[in-house]
């Protein structure tokens, strides 16, 4: 549901607190339904009618600071919140960023950002830890409601839950903190590690106390017109072909330069041309030969750049070439490939693809993820599954409730894998691979791709694939992409809703995705853009799976041009014609940031991020920003470089601009860049050096 839905009753304010409380907004200051009526955004405001439930407290345990600016915010327009607090320096954190200042000021760790929270969540108990976890932060009870009581409540219950239930503490809506618990954060469900069993779609399925999902996603349409709708590549598609590609391992095939050559059936090369693929892109030239040759891989090519392609059609050709057999229905299904991703809007893309490529063959692909009802998602396997496409804790479930049986996995794919191997969710994938039935690691090929690949990951990923695997690195591992036109503006979170209006207002209509680092800032900011006439919608972990894939619909078909995201949407989501990535609130890594920006300037295309730098909270970016943006190309801004330079222990060994200034980093391999010895390195361009990104 979009915040400009006029089917939308309520919308969140969670940052006002019980009866009584002297920050309590009254109705009469907070009736932005009539405001917003008046301007014809539909009753996108609606004061909940059960206002005492907010509780600022658990916003941040400082309730007057966390209540007071929320409520001048509500009344007053663009200054909401932020001028009268600016004044107050008491009042420093609370309104400012969105009203409710950052996690940083709040110094709550997990509601710092979503990230943390999945990753809390991947180190938890099961169960109580879900519940435990919101609870923590809420310090909310079991739930109160059943299946039924939620479904009474109507579509509006979880929009309410969404949007001011979950962590801002409802205590009437306790019930949202057990199901918050397990959804609350960006990702997909993970189970507690360091238990023998999987036991984490219980809470989901219903099987243990809680509330169950009922919601069951629609199907896509079937059409062969929708299967292969895409988006044109950009006027510097062809530059792909200057990027720099590296190789390194044991006797890497050689890259492939067309569709053609990588001898394909005539079905899945029927698919591509109907894809609108005419030319590979460069990770596609490089993994492409190197998966049909049966090799493990890990690769790491920049946003937008066609990864997914790059392991879906070699894989399909292999399931081709095997004669594959449909697959039929089964209480348990043995899918012959896993692929894994990190969040649901990711893994419904990748379904998607899959579903496109193997359009016309008897090959099944299947989508499962949280946030749907567990039935639906039985179902879907049940009919037959070739390919199986999975949020973690939702695969698991399936798993450990024996209707996915691991035996014949051929081919494993970990797409974000950097994501899917560190602390949220790398205990679960290890679980997965030593799970009673997955063949051990020489037994299946095991592929994983992502825009970054840190060091340590890489070392994590060693242990899911076989010793000899290859890794290709096209570019940088970790760059941007060059088609983002990147500027990063020192903005004080006082001032950061100004600008962020002036920058909306001077783009128009153009696709905006603004990234904030908390759920509830998402809502904030949102609500305040809507406020402003933006037509604006969020999408963030705390909201309905449902209104999850309705804000982005609403997104991608440019009902509502302004994206307000978490980080949830910072990886892999590939949607057409997001021309600008604002980073209202910079997150907390670079890796973070390249992907966020990845969003824009994707598959040729050109687009542009901004970046509000806050000196305050951001300065420990300035060395690894200064780095991507002169590896981009991008212009630097001297102050940037300044405090990158006063950086305590500011290392600029590496020469700016530096190609693979980070590579493979098996021992074997260090240090011997560009030896080719025994065929141990390889370094490629695809088209002249001098033209390369350096
Ligand atoms: N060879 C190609 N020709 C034309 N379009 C392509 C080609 N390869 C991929 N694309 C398109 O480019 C877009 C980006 O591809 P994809 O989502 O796979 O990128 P990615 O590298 O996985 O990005 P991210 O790192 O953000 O996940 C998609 O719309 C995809 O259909």
């Amino acid at each position: 549901m979009s915040l400009l839905d006029p089917s939308s009753t309520a919308i969140a304010w969670p940052f006002c607190k019980e009866d009584g409380f002297p920050g309590r907004p009254n109705e009469s200051s907070f009736n932005c339904s009539q405001s917003t009526n008046s301007t014809g955004f539909g009753s996108i405001c609606t004061w909940p009618q059960r206002s005492r439930s907010f509780r600022c407290q658990d916003v941040n345990e400082e309730p007057n600071r966390g209540c007071q600016p929320r409520m001048r915010g509500f009344t007053s327009g663009r200054n909401f919140g932020s001028r009268d607090a600016s004044e107050n320096p008491n009042t420093e954190n609370t309104p400012r960023e969105g009203g409710f200042g950052s996690g940083r000021s709040f110094g709550n760790r997990e509601e710092r950002t979503e990230d943390a929270h999945s990753r809390s969540r991947g180190f938890s108990r099961r169960g109580g830890a879900r519940g435990d976890f919101r609870g923590g932060r809420g310090g909310f009870g079991p739930s109160q409601y059943n299946e039924n009581e939620q479904q009474e409540r109507g579509p509006h219950f979880g929009l309410r839950r969404g949007m001011l239930g979950g962590p801002t503490g409802d205590q009437e809506h306790r019930g949202f903190g057990v199901r918050g618990g397990y959804r609350g954060g960006n990702e997909e469900v993970i189970a507690g590690s360091g238990r023998s069993t999987w036991k984490s779609g219980a809470m989901e399925s219903g099987d243990n106390q809680g509330p169950k999902v009922t919601y069951m996603p629609p199907p896509p349409p079937d059409n062969e017109e929708a299967i292969f709708a895409h988006y044109q590549t950009g006027i510097n598609f062809d530059k792909y072909d200057t990027i720099l590609v590296k190789v390194s391992g044991l006797d890497p095939p050689p890259a492939i330069l067309t569709f053609e050559e990588a001898n394909l059936c005539q079905t899945l090369n029927k698919n591509i041309a109907k894809a609108g693929y005419s030319k590979l892109t460069p990770v596609q030239k490089y993994s492409i030969p190197i998966i049909l040759a049966g090799r493990d891989l890990m690769a790491c090519a920049q946003t937008g750049s066609g990864k997914t392609a790059a392991f879906l059609l070699p894989i399909l050709a292999h399931m081709m070439n095997d004669g594959i057999a449909a697959s039929h229905f089964k209480e348990q299904q043995e899918p012959e490939c896993i692929i894994v991703a990190p969040t649901r809007e990711l893994i419904n893309q990748i379904f998607l693809e899959a579903r496109k490529f193997a359009y016309g063959t008897c090959i099944r692909p299947v989508v499962i993820y949280g946030g749907t009802q567990t039935v639906h998602s039985i179902r879907q396997i049940m009919q037959g599954c070739n390919i199986l496409c999975a949020t973690p804790g939702r695969l698991m479930d399936m798993i450990n409730k024996e209707k996915v049986g691991l035996r014949k996995v051929k081919y494993l794919v970990l797409d974000e894998a950097d994501r899917m191997l560190d602390m949220g969710f790398g205990p679960e994938m290890k679980k997965l691979v030593s799970y009673p039935g997955m063949p051990p690691k020489d037994k299946r090929q095991t592929l994983m791709f992502s825009a970054t690949f840190p060091e340590g990951i890489q070392r994590l990923a060693g242990e899911f694939l076989k010793t000899e695997y290859l890794f290709v690195v096209v570019g940088q591992v970790g760059g941007a992409c060059s088609d983002v036109q990147q500027s990063i503006l020192q903005v004080d979170q006082y001032s950061k809703r100004e600008k962020l209006i002036d920058i909306l207002l001077s783009i128009g209509k153009e696709r905006t995705m603004v990234f904030v680092e908390t759920k509830k800032k998402a809502d904030f900011i949102a609500t305040f853009l809507c406020q402003e006439k933006i037509a604006t919608t969020s999408i963030h972990g705390d909201r309905e799976q449902r209104e999850r894939e309705e804000a982005l619909r609403d997104f991608r078909s440019g009902k509502c041009p302004v994206l307000v995201a978490t980080s949830v949407a910072a990886r892999g989501l590939d949607i057409e014609n997001v021309q600008h990535v604002v980073n209202f609130d910079l997150p907390t890594t670079i890796d973070e940031y390249v992907h966020r920006i990845g969003r824009t300037g994707r598959c040729g295309n050109i687009g542009k991020a901004i970046s509000f730098f806050d000196l305050k909270t951001d300065s420990h970016l300035a060395e690894p920003l200064l780095k991507v943006l002169s590896d981009a190309q991008q212009e630097v801004p001297v102050w940037l470089e300044e405090i990158a330079f006063s950086a305590p222990g500011a290392n600029f060994s590496i020469p700016r601009g530096s190609i693979f200034a980070s590579v493979d980093t098996r021992k074997t391999y260090q240090g011997k860049d560009g030896m080719n010895a025994g065929g141990l390195n390889q370094s490629y361009a695809t088209g002249s050096a001098d033209e390369s990104w350096d």
